[in-house]
């Protein structure tokens, strides 16, 4: 169980993390925000590369700061994954297993799980730089999963990639998540809805709404319209889509009080998130 209580970060003057406080036990879950709202800040406080300006971050009861064995137990993919394209790629596992502590007699197992895992084992004799930029996220998130961590936590793991490459980022997380905690940063809906089973919301530095993903829907339910294209919008409302019809071009909208003419329309996690971001 991760514990994050009161977590402040500041560069400089600057205050990014405005005093995060959540819990995050077993299960994945999706740490969805826009650009700029803290969630790589955050991710870099978990697994100890930042220090605080206030708060605590515990790990089973132990600060995660004060306990050097704690970062064996995490395992972490940044947004921007450093390689070295010289080498092979099961070395290159293996110098990750050598900074992970894993004993040297468990490292080929290990490194040879990891690679199934992401379905990379037929790669593991080629070189780093000869692979594609999905293969190299695979690679990635290989060496976050390597020696079976706790906690994982995949920063945007699926930016850039394309519907294949990110179906398979799915199915890499439902295969590795049971008995663990899975923390997955994006600003991708649909990429959490699907394997997350806890959303946290984040914006400007606070979590401002954390539940399941019907709870998120649920934060649109009756702000949510589809209105035709012809009719003046209500104030203060967002247009999200534009979809073309028997009843000829409708947009569906967000806005906070009913719009005349519009029908309400079921809202989704996508609508739920945009409601809180947006404010509506
Ligand atoms: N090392 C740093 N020095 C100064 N400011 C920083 C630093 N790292 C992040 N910030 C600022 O902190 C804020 C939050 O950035 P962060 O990268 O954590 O957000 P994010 O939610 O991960 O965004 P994105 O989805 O774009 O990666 C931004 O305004 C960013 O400019």
């Amino acid at each position: 169980m991760l514990q994050l209580c009161g977590v402040c970060k500041s560069f400089r003057k600057r205050q990014v993390l405005q005093g995060v406080s959540c819990e995050i036990g077993e299960g994945v879950y999706g740490l969805l925000g826009p650009n700029g709202a803290g969630k790589t800040t955050l991710m870099r406080c978990v697994v100890g590369l930042y220090g605080l300006q206030g708060g605590q971050i515990l790990f089973d009861g132990k600060g995660v700061a004060k306990d050097s064995g704690l970062a064996d137990r995490i395992g972490y993919l940044p947004q921007k994954f450093g390689l070295f394209k010289e080498l092979k790629v099961y070395n290159m596992l293996e110098y990750f297993a050598t900074l992970k502590n894993i004993p040297r007699e468990g490292q080929r197992a290990a490194i040879e799980k990891s690679l199934e895992v992401v379905n990379l084992t037929e790669r593991a004799g080629d070189r780093v730089g000869a692979l594609s930029g999905g293969m190299i996220r695979r690679l990635g998130i290989a060496q976050a999963v390597l020696g079976e961590p706790d906690v994982i936590l995949f920063d945007e793991p699926t930016a850039g990639l394309d519907p294949e490459e990110r179906m398979r980022f799915k199915n890499i997380v439902s295969s590795i998540k049971g008995g663990r905690t899975i923390l997955i940063s994006t600003h991708i809906v649909e990429d959490v809805e699907a394997v997350c089973d806890h959303i946290l919301v984040m914006d400007g530095g606070e979590i401002i709404a954390s539940g399941t993903d019907a709870e998120v829907r649920e934060k649109a339910r009756g702000k949510v319209f589809l209105l035709p294209e012809a009719v003046q919008l209500p104030a203060d409302s967002f247009v999200e889509k534009r979809l073309e019809g028997e009843e000829g071009t409708l947009l569906r909208i967000l806005a906070p009080t009913p719009a005349k003419e519009g029908r309400p329309a079921e809202p989704t996690v996508e609508d739920g998130y945009m409601a809180l971001i947006k404010k509506i």
